[in-house]
């Protein structure tokens, strides 16, 4: 998503999809793209669980149950910006699955929890973040340095 967004932005010239030969419904890799929003939400729910007895330790997947393939997310974008999201299918990048989504189940039953958000939804606020941060958390980054060398 965040090299989509720069290329959206124009901070690089095209997306390399790094495969499209995967036994995917196009060839791409298919991930669970989960909104920010929806992830927040997920550890607050977990914190207020934890806060509300003694729960042990669990891991629990957030994620949305459902896979987008990589094609998925690049028209997804062009749908969000207007502007179709140039792009070339290169080689598979070393130590990639053809897909990866989760179970969501345990969320649910544990603590309540299900995404609430789509692709729609990450693709529309990530170019709208995109747009106000153009050069992503720059001016922190510089906030950063400063702090590092007057310690
Ligand atoms: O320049 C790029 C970068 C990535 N990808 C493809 O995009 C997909 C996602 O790649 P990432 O490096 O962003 O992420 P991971 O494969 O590490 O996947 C993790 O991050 C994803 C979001 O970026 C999802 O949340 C996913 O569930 C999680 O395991 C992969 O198929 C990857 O091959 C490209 O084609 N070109």
């Amino acid at each position: 998503m965040p090299f989509v967004s720069q290329v959206c932005v124009g901070r690089r010239e095209e997306v390399s999809v790094f495969g499209g030969d995967y036994e995917t419904e196009d060839g791409t890799g298919v991930r669970d793209y989960i909104h920010v929003v929806d992830l927040a939400r997920g550890h607050k729910d977990a914190i207020e669980k934890l806060e509300g007895g003694k729960v042990g330790c669990e891991a629990v997947n957030l994620g949305t149950g459902k896979g987008f393939s990589v094609l998925d997310l690049i028209n997804g974008m062009g749908e969000a910006t207007g502007k179709p999201v140039p792009y070339t299918v290169v080689g598979r990048r070393p130590g990639d699955v053809a897909s990866c989504y989760c179970d969501p189940t345990k969320a649910e039953e544990l603590l309540g929890w299900k995404a609430e958000k789509g692709l729609k939804d990450c693709c529309d606020d990530s170019w709208r973040w995109q747009v106000n941060n153009p050069e992503g958390y720059g001016e922190y980054v510089e906030e950063e340095k400063v702090l590092k060398s007057e310690n």
